[in-house]
């Protein structure tokens, strides 16, 4: 990985607050049809202001290749989460282009801007979200179901009403569904319906695919066993490998985590990140993670860290370390505000440096 910044800084703090990242696999190509630099994910000038003339974000770009891993840190209030909600389609940039595989955000409208999000994008949360009163097997095909009955139910949050109403009348639910009443949760005591047969009467093949591909994708985080389990009965690291089963078995173009280790414990969060890496490693994934915690960083490919809304370095291939040295001197310089330079330990890389961006980053 490389990156760019201005040239012809005052100090050093001054020449982050003019980076421009480039997060690039050498010898990755021109995306086809796009003209612009080849990446899973491409920002151009992207920024965010919440109030006007207060930005969270300054202009930034930045390129992730396919198949990289890109672990986002910096200190609280920094626009990490802000970054991460723009690059993933789930707010509107101020300003700037976003593209996911040469599709720019901003030309779509919601319903397909929610649509490429589900169809093309996973998401890890620190919360695993998974839904109590579906089985772990459904949580992980909800994403495929929710694809499939879109059309029916006019949209995602149609049929999470209509699952949920469904949910309070478990009389009604037995009354259109098998002879033989399903699997209670025994949490919550609502009906489930058989994870080996949708209807009783055998899978439809489309239905049979997904229940397939889920299957798969659990077994991948090694859960095959609890399919059929209900989430409140799994720990947390059991929930949260869950999630990444459910944002991979889409096979999406790109995973977007947010703090996914963040309620773990050390050990249990190496497990959920040996299986983000193996994602990217074994099965080409590209993810793109924030996270506080400096060990979580160094799985990844290439860090970058903000301060203040604005790129202030990157480092490749570091050890936890050398991030939480350079975590530390982020956090004197935040502290500090109006200050001095931000001194990268010695051991940290030194990026190239160019001049071929300057002013792109303001
Ligand atoms: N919805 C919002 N409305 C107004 N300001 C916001 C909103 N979301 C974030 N901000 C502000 O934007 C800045 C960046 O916030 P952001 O949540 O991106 O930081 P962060 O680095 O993810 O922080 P943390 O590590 O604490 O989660 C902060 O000053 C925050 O107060």
């Amino acid at each position: 990985m490389f990156w760019r910044r201005g040239g012809h800084p005052r100090t050093e703090a001054e020449a982050a607050a003019t980076a421009t990242a480039t997060a690039g696999r050498a010898g990755a190509g021109p995306a086809s049809g796009t003209g612009s630099p080849a990446g899973a994910l491409v920002l151009e000038g992207v920024h965010r202001e919440y109030e006007r003339g207060v930005p969270a974000l300054h202009p930034l770009d930045l390129t992730v290749p396919s198949g990289r891993f890109l672990a986002v840190m910096g200190p609280s209030g920094c626009g990490k989460s802000t970054l991460l909600q723009c690059a993933a389609g789930l707010d509107r940039p101020t300003g700037g282009t976003v593209r996911i595989g040469g599709t720019d955000l901003s030309s779509l409208s919601e319903t397909r801007l929610t649509r490429l999000r589900r169809e093309r994008l996973g998401f890890v949360f620190q919360a695993h979200n998974l839904v109590p009163s579906l089985s772990v097997l459904e949580n992980v095909a909800l994403p495929l179901m929710l694809g499939r009955a879109r059309s029916m139910f006019a949209g995602p949050r149609r049929l999470a009403r209509t699952l949920a109403a469904l949910s309070e009348s478990p009389e009604y639910v037995r009354s259109i569904d098998d002879a033989d009443p399903p699997p209670c949760d025994r949490t919550h005591q609502t009906p489930r319906a058989d994870p080996r047969t949708s209807t009783g009467r055998g899978p439809s093949r489309a239905t049979a695919g997904d229940e397939l591909r889920a299957r798969d994708a659990l077994a991948a985080v090694g859960l095959a066993e609890r399919a059929d389990a209900s989430p409140a009965e799994l720990s947390g690291g059991q929930s949260q490998r869950v999630a990444i089963a459910r944002a991979l078995v889409t096979r999406p173009d790109i995973v977007f985590a947010d703090e996914p280790t963040g309620a773990l414990d050390p050990a249990t969060a190496q497990e959920v990140l040996a299986l983000l890496r193996r994602a990217v490693d074994r099965d080409g994934h590209t993810v793109v993670m924030v996270t506080h915690d400096p060990v979580a960083a160094a799985r990844a490919d290439e860090i970058l860290f903000l301060g203040q809304g604005r790129v202030v370095d990157c480092l490749e291939g570091a050890d936890p370390g050398q991030v939480r040295r350079f975590m530390g001197a982020l956090g004197r310089d935040a502290e500090r505000r109006q200050a001095g330079p931000v001194k990268a330990p010695a051991d940290t890389r030194t990026p190239v440096l160019s001049t071929a961006h300057e002013g792109a980053a303001r």
